[in-house]
């Protein structure tokens, strides 16, 4: 049943014919698009999604993203954590047979936990990425964009109705939205060389509900000043409107390319802070505009803790974090510790971790900026004397070059390594078998095996959870 509902998933349409049979069989139970919820037995999320869904009604567009942005959305928590369980015992099965191709799949390489459900799953996102184009009728939308481009059925949607969005997002979207359509003279650019300036939004929050807004525009052939004068009308205009007391800070950024860095293209600080604040348990992190932060503040304590957990780093032992963002997996376990060292790619991230350290006053960590492929290297080099050595691994989908898990199982003093994947039947796969295969001429260090692996669901409603997994020799 749940192999089958997970091929649903990335398949709208097969999805709701699926539901509908299993619902008719009274195997699942689902929200009813058009009202509330279809049946009793929710689980932990029934009083919210009520109470969100009450008399709510989703037009097929609401729906189409709703389908596409958060896939699971029809179905109650409990039963997306046992679509999720279900995925990850196939991800495990995978690896599997790639380490051990004459095994039984019912015999998978390792413990595999329960998946551990996120502590919140409605509104969870700290940041939402808004596009602004065109509907139909030529008004313009800052929401979220479905079908293609190449075969002319992109279109972008308002996201107020996502289960993962939060309204105050939302509610800052619609107010661009609104002076757009109503006050700019500027027109949407969806295409570089038509012209138009308007691009995205980006907002995040934290735990207060305070938050950043970052809009995007193509400078276009506008002069400084020109582009400088619009973006103060549009701030006036932002701050003009109910809850901009939120909105603490309010940046632009002109962007040639697709995305840019802040080397770039600088982020300007058009109202308020230039950073906003996270906390997780005891700890505040600082975040910059441009810096990654786990999209689920609440899930993401989950994941470190669980990591933490994994690594349980001895007194002596030196913590590596590799792609360490902000610092914060890090620096929760820094006080447990000889020290810790972060590298990350993002300068603007390092430069935010290095404020985390400080201001949480933790004095045995340092972060570098730079790709873990060339730094981590002559960190080993300078590690030398350090008794042990554990290692975080959490890269982007496409997880860490060849020549940093080489270096993982060349240095011995590595006996611990903890790699948290949020695609791991992805290209991160290679990293694990590339750990854990059996010494040959290229790599003839002594693997790793694979002791637990524990996924953490950071994104109810959607196909996707992060796996922590846990490699010791
Ligand atoms: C999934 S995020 C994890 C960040 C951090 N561990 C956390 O929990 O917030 C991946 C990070 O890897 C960084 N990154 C991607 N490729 C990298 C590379 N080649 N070298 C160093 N960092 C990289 C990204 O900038 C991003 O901050």
């Amino acid at each position: 049943m749940y192999q089958k509902l997970w091929d649903v998933m990335r398949r709208v349409v097969v999805q709701k014919r699926f539901i509908h049979d299993q619902v008719s069989q009274g195997r699942i139970h689902v929200k009813d698009s058009q009202n509330s919820l279809s049946t009793t037995n929710l689980g932990t999320d029934k009083k919210d999604v009520n109470e969100l869904n009450a008399n709510e009604s989703y037009d097929s567009l609401k729906e189409e993203l709703a389908d596409a942005v958060t896939p699971l959305w029809r179905i109650p928590y409990h039963e997306q954590l046992k679509i999720k369980n279900q995925r990850n015992f196939e991800i495990m099965v995978k690896l599997t047979k790639r380490l051990r191709p004459n095994s039984n799949s019912s015999n998978i390489i390792c413990q595999l936990k329960e998946t551990l459900p996120s502590p919140v799953t409605l509104h969870y996102r700290n940041k939402n990425e808004f596009h602004i184009r065109y509907d139909s009728d030529g008004r313009a939308v800052v929401g979220l964009c479905v079908g293609k481009a190449s075969k002319n059925t992109l279109r972008c949607i308002t996201a107020e109705k996502l289960l993962n969005t939060h309204p105050f997002h939302s509610n800052v979207a619609q107010h661009l939205q609104n002076y757009i359509q109503h006050q700019s003279k500027w027109k949407i650019c969806e295409h570089f060389q038509r012209g138009g300036n308007w691009r995205g939004l980006t907002i995040r929050s934290n735990y207060k509900n305070e938050q950043m807004a970052i809009v995007t525009i193509h400078p276009q052939n506008l002069t400084g000043e020109e582009i400088h004068s619009e973006m103060e009308r549009m701030k006036d205009y932002l701050l003009a409107c109910p809850l901009s007391n939120q909105l603490v800070s309010i940046y632009y950024q002109a962007c040639l390319h697709t995305r840019c860095t802040a080397e770039q293209s600088p982020f300007i600080l058009l109202h308020g802070q230039s950073h906003i604040y996270e906390r997780i348990g005891e700890y505040d992190f600082r975040i910059s505009p441009e810096s990654f932060f786990q999209v689920n503040t609440q899930g993401a304590q989950l994941l470190y803790e669980t990591v933490a957990r994994q690594l349980a780093p001895e007194r002596l032992s030196t913590v590596v974090d590799l792609c360490c963002g902000t610092g914060t997996q890090g620096l929760m376990v820094a006080r447990h510790c000889r020290g810790v060292i972060g590298i990350e790619l993002s300068r603007s991230a390092v430069e935010d971790a290095r404020f985390n350290a400080a201001h949480n006053q933790i004095h045995n960590a340092e972060f570098f900026a730079g790709r873990v492929e060339k730094l981590f290297r002559p960190l080993l080099e300078q590690l030398d004397a350090a008794p042990d050595i554990a290692v975080i691994v959490n890269p982007s989908r496409g997880g860490v070059d060849d020549r940093v898990i080489e270096l993982l199982r060349s240095n011995q003093r590595v006996r611990h390594v903890v790699y948290i994947s949020c695609q791991a039947d992805g290209l991160a796969m290679n990293n694990f078998v590339s750990l854990c295969h059996r010494p040959t001429r290229k790599m003839n260090s002594e693997p790793f095996v694979l002791r637990k692996a524990i996924p953490v669901d950071m994104f109810p409603h959607t196909d996707h959870c992060e796996l922590v997994l846990s490699f010791r020799r």
